[in-house]
């Protein structure tokens, strides 16, 4: 069932039933793996500060997969960026198993939407091993063998020794999943990773990407801005209000997957997340 979390909710009509209004249990639950807390992120050009964030703040637990959903601009790829170490805040802090994140590191690990993220004068293995022999993680032998499992579970390991111009974006977005998982971060951060692709590719990534996270467990971060996406691929989803990004309201989805679609909950909950986005809009 649907629980919404409203931040902040002023013009959003008290919800009743599925979807009712759930008060965070923040006390009976274990230490947040990350934390990001009252975070301000700003752009700063020669002629102008762009805040793309205004004090945004939600915790992600071991093995959650939370998405950050909201419209263009609204800051979610900013936010990605200074969780991965890129970004300083200007207000807030960003914290990773209670240490604070001040720099880029192994423990989070970025897969983007762009398919030329792979070098393409490196085969397919060596693509996967690459950050893993950067890192000096693991010597070249046992970084091969990471590389032939974590390519195995996103179902390429026939293509090891390929090189990525003779994939498709699909199979290209999974040779990044499995280069990233194989460096086995604490949280993996997608940045709209399947936006580029076909909508039946799509919908097979997403299905691939839960099946997958069915059998490694791993934290999810991921953004999107298709509703639907959100739903399918997340078990927590902070919505975001335009421009700049704040917290709108958080939204339990864990009860969703590509099956519940086209159900009745499921439509209501997209509904009430297009309204709160639709309200948002309308109000600034
Ligand atoms: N390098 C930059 N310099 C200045 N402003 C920037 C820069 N990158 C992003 N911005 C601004 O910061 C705000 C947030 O951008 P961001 O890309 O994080 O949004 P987003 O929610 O990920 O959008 P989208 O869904 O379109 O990717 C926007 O107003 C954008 O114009």
């Amino acid at each position: 069932m649907a629980e919404l979390v409203l931040r902040n909710a002023v013009s959003a009509a008290p919800l009743r039933g599925p979807g009712a209004v759930a008060q965070p249990l923040r006390a009976t639950v274990p230490q947040p793996l990350l934390q990001v807390d009252g975070v301000s992120l700003e752009y700063r050009t020669p002629e102008r500060v762009v805040r793309a964030t205004h004090r945004v703040g939600f915790d992600v637990h071991a093995a959650e997969r939370y998405v950050l959903l909201g419209p263009s601009g609204c800051g979610k790829s900013t936010l990605l960026k200074a969780i991965a170490g890129f970004i300083p805040p200007v207000e807030g802090e960003i914290r990773l198993d209670g240490r604070r994140v001040t720099a880029p590191g192994p423990d989070r690990i970025v897969v983007f939407q762009e398919f030329d993220q792979l070098p393409p004068w490196k085969t397919v293995r060596e693509n996967v091993m690459f950050p893993l022999l950067a890192s000096r993680t693991l010597p070249r032998k046992e970084a091969s063998e990471r590389a032939l499992h974590y390519l195995d579970k996103v179902g390429l390991s026939k293509f090891a020794d390929v090189h990525p111009h003779q994939l498709s974006g699909g199979m290209k977005q999974r040779v990044a999943i499995a280069r990233a998982l194989a460096m086995q971060p604490r949280v993996l951060l997608m940045d709209e990773p399947f936006a580029a692709l076909d909508a039946l590719t799509r919908r097979k990534m997403q299905e691939e990407l839960l099946a997958l996270w069915d059998e490694v467990r791993f934290t999810l971060l991921f953004v999107t801005h298709s509703i639907e996406e959100a739903l399918v691929v997340g078990s927590r989803i902070a919505l975001l209000s335009p421009h700049p990004g704040r917290m709108r309201a958080e939204i339990n989805s864990h009860a969703f997957d590509l099956h519940s679609t086209g159900g009745a909950e499921f439509q209501a909950t997209a509904q009430r997340i297009h309204h709160l986005l639709f309200e948002e809009e309308t109000s600034v």
